[in-house]
């Protein structure tokens, strides 16, 4: 049998995301503008892709596939979708509670076709955190969703750009629950684990990490708050003794400027509004979401579902590109080093 090159390509499964909001948009408008080298399969209502197609104005070909190893290699303006269907049509920019088994739904079979090693990654364009909640399931984002999934003891939230890389400590945790999660074992698992994926998935030898304090001016001595003093200096020290680089904990305010940042691989915050709108600031919009820790590897945008922006054709692309080329990338380095 001839040997065909697109059977070496990873295959990239991607989900549709909130059906009313802008995933379907950017799915369409990035498939459409450029040839990714990957087999890339999308999960989702074919109708759903459609509708917004129809509505985007967007001539695109939408192919059902049966099977998933029937995909072939990805060509501008082309889709292959796995077919999901939606519990009822969805309207861009209305939300319906109806179609959250659906959303749920797409996550778990691309987290199962993962784990059985049918798709090499997944990309998640956004989801609505709010109406799947609203079902009565607790879901407080896609990196706690494939946690469990995979039973993975811990895994790390990071964003990066090509300027500057965030990780959190803690992720969906609302404010008034960050002290306590703030221990030693926490500290002590996303690091290690976060310190683990920069050295084996981004090549970094001996990652250098600038870690946050979690009060202001973290902490003052102990004036403006007790962590930096009971927990995160001496969990730090320990860390350090184990041969990490970290720096810190530097106050919150300052770590995220050019004195600090250019010398350094990684800023990790204590919690989720800590890092991420200084990242956001830097680079919304072109920026990629890595869930480290994971026995599969999961790539996201940086944005929400932007219900506000859905089928008016104003949605950008850029994050789910980045997203897609790093899930691509990822894939490919896993593969070669499985060779080695
Ligand atoms: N990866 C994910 O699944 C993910 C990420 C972030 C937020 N969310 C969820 O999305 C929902 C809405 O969250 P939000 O309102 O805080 O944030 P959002 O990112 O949806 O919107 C914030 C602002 O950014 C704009 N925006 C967002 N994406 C854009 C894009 N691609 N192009 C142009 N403008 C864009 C929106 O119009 C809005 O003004 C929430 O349920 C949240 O939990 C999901
Ligand atoms: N914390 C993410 C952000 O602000 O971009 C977002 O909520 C997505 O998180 P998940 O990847 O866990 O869904």
């Amino acid at each position: 049998m001839a040997h065909n090159p697109a059977e070496s390509l990873p295959i990239i499964a991607i989900t549709s995301g909130e059906p009313a909001g802008i995933g379907p948009d950017i799915i369409l408008s990035a498939l459409n503008e450029q040839t990714f080298p990957a087999r890339l399969i999308i999960l989702a209502d074919p109708a759903l892709l459609k509708d917004r197609a129809l509505t985007l104005g967007l001539k695109v070909d939408i192919q059902t596939l049966i099977r998933s190893q029937d995909v072939t290699a990805h060509q501008q303006g082309s889709i292959s979708v796995l077919p999901i269907q939606l519990a009822k049509k969805a309207t861009a920019g209305s939300l319906d509670i109806a179609n959250s088994p659906y959303v749920l739904e797409t996550l778990k079979q691309a987290g199962e076709g993962c784990i059985k090693k049918e798709f090499d990654a997944i990309v998640t364009p956004p989801v609505h955190k709010g109406i799947l909640c609203e079902t009565g399931v607790h879901f407080s984002g896609h990196t706690e969703f494939f946690q469990a999934q995979c039973r993975s003891p811990h895994v790390v939230m990071m964003l990066a750009t090509e300027a500057m890389k965030v990780a959190l400590i803690t992720t969906h945790l609302p404010l008034k629950d960050v002290s306590a999660a703030i221990t030693e074992k926490n500290i002590r698992l996303v690091t290690k684990a976060l310190y683990k994926d920069l050295q084996e998935k981004f090549g970094i030898a001996k990652p250098k990490i600038l870690v946050c304090g979690l009060n202001p001016h973290a902490g003052e001595d102990g004036h403006l708050g007790r962590e930096e003093i009971d927990v995160i200096i001496p969990t730090l020290n320990k860390l350090r003794q184990e041969g990490m680089n970290l720096i810190g904990p530097l106050p919150a305010d300052t770590l995220f400027t050019p004195k600090y940042l250019n010398d350094a691989d990684c800023a990790l915050a204590m919690y989720h509004d800590q890092g991420l709108p200084v990242l956001k600031y830097s680079g919304f919009g072109n920026a990629v979401n890595i869930t480290l820790g994971l026995p599969i590897i999961r790539t996201s945008v940086d944005h929400g579902t932007a219900i506000d922006l859905a089928g008016t054709g104003k949605a950008n692309n850029g994050s789910l590109n980045v997203a897609i080329q790093h899930a691509i990338n990822m894939a490919n380095n896993a593969k070669s080093f499985l060779n080695e």
